[in-house]
């Protein structure tokens, strides 16, 4: 009889519900893995203090913090091609605007803490792509962005909610389009985070967590139909609205998506959010 365990963080946003969904029918929660619900931003800090030992989460704490951990080959939460819808800046003024509206309005510009990387993406389209004035960022609480009339920066499934239901008057500025605009390149948003010194034990069980996640990247849409049924999730969003915004992202980790990161990398070491780009290294 094992005693191995191994704890997941789980994002607790529809862009991994079908994942986690279909990891379950592998790993049910009492078969040695536990599962530890989240923002992003709470899955970095418990990473860091090995309260979990692995989750999809920031990519930008992997870049900032790489010598506390391995990556897991293949996976991540990228935006492919087109919106990603789940990454906005919500502004009451159209980009252009911006600067004449900073100017009578101040230089506060909101972000949600649940992010790590879209702050830092929005910081770099900020400076070298829309070369805006520069801001005074303001961490706010996840979903009260629209309680100010300020710009703001808000992600997962309180932004898919602005995407499906614009707020009247607001403009929203999709990240993942405007970083392709940019760059060319896919944004990883996300990548599977595993923290140093896993027991011999918990290795072997975490290679097969990876072999099963592999299969359910490939399998996880099989999923939707009971994601649109879930007491959480259908009384925001239609299983065609689903279907619609999982279409927009992928799971994937390949040549483009590790060349997005590491581009995105030097992008924040030239603002100083990083002392350097670290290379990317695996947990298997
Ligand atoms: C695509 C998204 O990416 C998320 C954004 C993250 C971040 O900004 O740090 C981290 C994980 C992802 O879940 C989303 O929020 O919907």
């Amino acid at each position: 009889m094992s005693h191995t365990h191994l704890t997941i963080g789980q994002i607790s946003y529809l862009n991994v519900l079908p994942l986690f969904q279909t990891l379950k029918r592998h790993f049910p929660p009492s078969s040695g893995i536990r599962y530890m619900p989240g923002h992003p931003s709470e899955m970095n800090s418990a990473l860091e203090h090995g309260e979990i030992d692995l989750s999809p989460a920031s990519a930008f704490e992997y870049l900032a913090n790489a010598e506390r951990y391995r990556l897991l080959p293949g996976l991540s939460i990228t935006a492919p091609s087109g919106p990603v819808k789940s990454v906005l800046l919500v502004s009451p003024v159209a980009l252009e605007e911006l600067p004449r509206w900073m100017a009578e309005n101040g230089n506060d510009i909101h972000v949600t803490r649940a992010s790590a990387s879209s702050v830092a993406l929005l910081k770099t389209l900020w400076s070298f792509h829309w070369k805006l004035p520069t801001a005074n960022w303001v961490p706010i609480t996840p979903g009260t962005g629209l309680d100010c009339k300020r710009p703001f920066l808000e992600i997962g499934n309180f932004a898919l909610q602005n995407w499906l239901n614009p707020p009247a008057g607001w403009h929203i500025i999709d990240l993942a389009e405007q970083w392709r605009a940019f760059t060319g390149l896919p944004f990883v948003f996300a990548v599977w985070i595993v923290r140093n010194g896993l027991s011999d034990a918990q290795r072997e069980l975490l290679a097969d967590v990876h072999t099963a996640l592999l299969h359910c990247k490939a399998a996880c849409h099989e999923s939707i139909g009971e994601i649109s049924e879930m007491k959480d999730i259908c009384g925001w969003i239609s299983r065609e609205g689903i279907e619609d915004y999982l279409s927009t992202l992928d799971y994937d980790l390949g040549p483009r998506e590790e060349a997005s990161l590491v581009l995105f990398g030097d992008y924040c070491r030239r603002l100083g959010l990083i002392p350097g780009v670290p290379g990317l290294r695996w947990a298997l």
